[in-house]
């Protein structure tokens, strides 16, 4: 995606005062933003241009400085130099992209003793343009891991106020969710609803790279196993395939905490899926279910529990 944005100055105007100075374009992280989607189709951004300067020595308005919000997590490179400019990483944190161009000088400047009312003034200089690239790499506490139609969306809708789009086909997600699990009166964490991956998705099938990358920067994973896919597929080798993928892409994914668990807990099978999967992997697997509600407070102690493990460690480093 590319930004080109422009900002005009006005002149001063004719027996009028400066023209006032164009408005700057900014870039700002807004944390209520989940992707960068509302931006799509549009390309061109233009600050406000300032205004010609008044009679009576009166300097024009400035123009107004425009943002672009986008979700902290955007990284912005310079499209034709090519390094990152800045990533913005937390909330209200913003790049000045272009600077609005500087007001001209009126009349009053080209006054002289011979003649004290001219017709000369200044053009104001014009704005900067900058052409940008923008990625994001989501940043979230957890992240929600699966094949496509596993029930994140519906986890991620249940455990927070967020409302993604829930369906009973694969690829019901698109970009990712995100939302904001409170825990206790002071504490919360937010969670990101990631696109469901496929065999290949590290190799880019299915968009597989478009979601990956979202992987990247979260802490903790929730592996979502579904008990009984409509495709037929057997839960364990999903599990394993979605491992594999994302060792794959990045090695060091693979060591992240992850917690495992099989959804949809009253279908038939989730019991017998659940107890497998805590044989094949040695390790505890929970069961849950977003439609009933059964296993989710202990699951969101669990989450919350790990990552104030994780603080501590940090801290401690
Ligand atoms: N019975 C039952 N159905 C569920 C549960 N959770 C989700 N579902 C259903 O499973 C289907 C898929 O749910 P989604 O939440 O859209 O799945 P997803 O993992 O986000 O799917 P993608 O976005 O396509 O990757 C929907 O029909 C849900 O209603 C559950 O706990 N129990
Ligand atoms: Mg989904």
């Amino acid at each position: 995606m590319s930004f080109r944005r422009e900002a005009h100055v006005a002149r001063g105007g004719p027996d009028g005062g400066d023209g006032g100075n164009g408005g700057s374009l900014f870039i700002t992280a807004d944390q209520n933003l989940g992707s960068l989607v509302n931006l799509t189709g549009h390309r061109h951004w233009k600050a406000e241009s300032g205004r010609p300067g008044e009679g009576k020595l009166k300097t024009g308005k400035s123009g107004q400085d425009t943002h672009i919000y986008v979700p902290p997590g955007t990284i912005i490179r310079d499209k034709n130099l090519g390094f990152v400019l800045k990533e913005l990483l937390h909330q209200g944190d913003s790049l000045l992209i272009a600077q609005g161009g500087k007001g001209g000088r009126g009349n009053k400047h080209f006054a002289t003793s011979t003649d004290r009312a001219p017709r000369q003034f200044e053009e104001g200089t014009p704005g900067e343009v900058r052409e940008v690239l923008l990625e994001l790499k989501l940043i979230a506490d957890v992240g929600l891991i699966g094949k496509p139609n596993a029930g994140k969306s519906t986890l991620l809708s249940r455990l927070s106020r967020a409302t993604p789009e829930i369906a009973d086909y694969p690829f019901t997600t698109k970009y990712p969710n995100l939302g904001a699990v409170r825990v206790g009166y002071d504490h919360d964490f937010v969670v990101a609803d990631i696109p469901g991956l496929i065999e290949g998705a590290h190799a880019g099938v299915g968009l597989g790279h478009e979601f990956l990358r979202h992987v990247q920067r979260t802490r903790v994973f929730i592996h979502l196993v579904e008990p009984s896919p409509m495709d037929g597929t057997d839960p364990i080798e999903n599990y394993r395939q979605i491992r594999e993928e994302m060792r794959l892409y990045d090695p060091s994914l693979v060591d992240r905490p992850e917690l495992v668990v099989v959804t949809k807990s009253e279908l038939p099978d989730a019991e017998a899926c659940r107890d497998l999967l805590n044989e094949e992997l040695d390790k505890p697997v929970r069961l849950i279910s977003a439609v009933t509600g059964d296993g989710l407070a202990e699951l969101i102690k669990e989450v919350s529990r790990l990552l104030r493990e994780m603080d501590q460690v940090d801290e401690f480093h």
